[in-house]
Order: structure tokens, then sequence, then C-alpha cells
């Protein structure tokens, strides 16, 4: 199981997530993504999900039209770990930002 980051290494990895921003009174991170339309929307979603599924590890999200809000966390080590910001990081490059 991944280990939950320390203080310092989460600090340091949201340094270099840009867009991304600690959710208040939950150790997650969380993203909005804003799309030219649905179609972009999903398309960036599949993509994840196919991602998210080999590294077996999954966002929290929902959609609307061509908005999508990603929240990560680690639920079985309660808080961030080194695949939120792989994941982060692998999402960020799907989107193309
Ligand atoms: C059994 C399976 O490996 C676990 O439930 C995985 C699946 N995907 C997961 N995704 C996330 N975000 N956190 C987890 O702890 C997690 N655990």
């Amino acid at each position: 199981m991944a280990t939950r980051l320390g203080d310092d290494e989460r600090r340091q990895a949201l340094e270099h997530l840009t867009g991304w921003a600690m959710v208040e009174g939950r150790e997650a991170i969380q993203r909005r993504y804003v799309f030219r339309d649905f179609s972009e929307a999903f398309g960036f979603m599949t993509r994840v999900a196919l991602a998210a599924e080999r590294m077996d590890h999954h966002p929290e999200w929902s959609n609307v039209y061509k908005t999508v809000d990603v929240t990560l966390t680690t639920h079985e080590a309660g808080g961030l770990t080194e695949l939120d910001v792989k994941l982060a990081q692998t999402m960020d490059r799907l989107a193309g930002k």
C-alpha cells in the first residue's frame, strides 16, 4: 500500500502541480478542468479512466457539460500519497494542460 506523504513532501508536490489545491478540511487535492464542449470533457474522462484502472488508483469526480471537477486522495492511506501526485500529473497531461 502507498504511504501518506509527509508535510514537506505534500507541500513540495503541490508546488509542482499548478491548478491543484488542497481541499478544505480534508487531506485531498482538487482541480477543475473546463473543456471546449462535452465531447472534449468526456473524451478526457475516458482516457483518464483507462489510465486510472491501469494504476489501480481512481479519482472522485463529477462532470457537468464541459466541466470536470476532480478530487484525489488515497482512501486506503487516509490521505495523500505518491499515487495522487502521479494521477494528477497524468490527468494534466491527458487534458493538455
Ligand atoms: C482493492 C483496490 O486495489 C483498492 O480499493 C484501490 C482501488 N482504487 C483506489 N483509488 C483511490 N483513490 N484510493 C484507494 O485507496 C484505492 N484503492
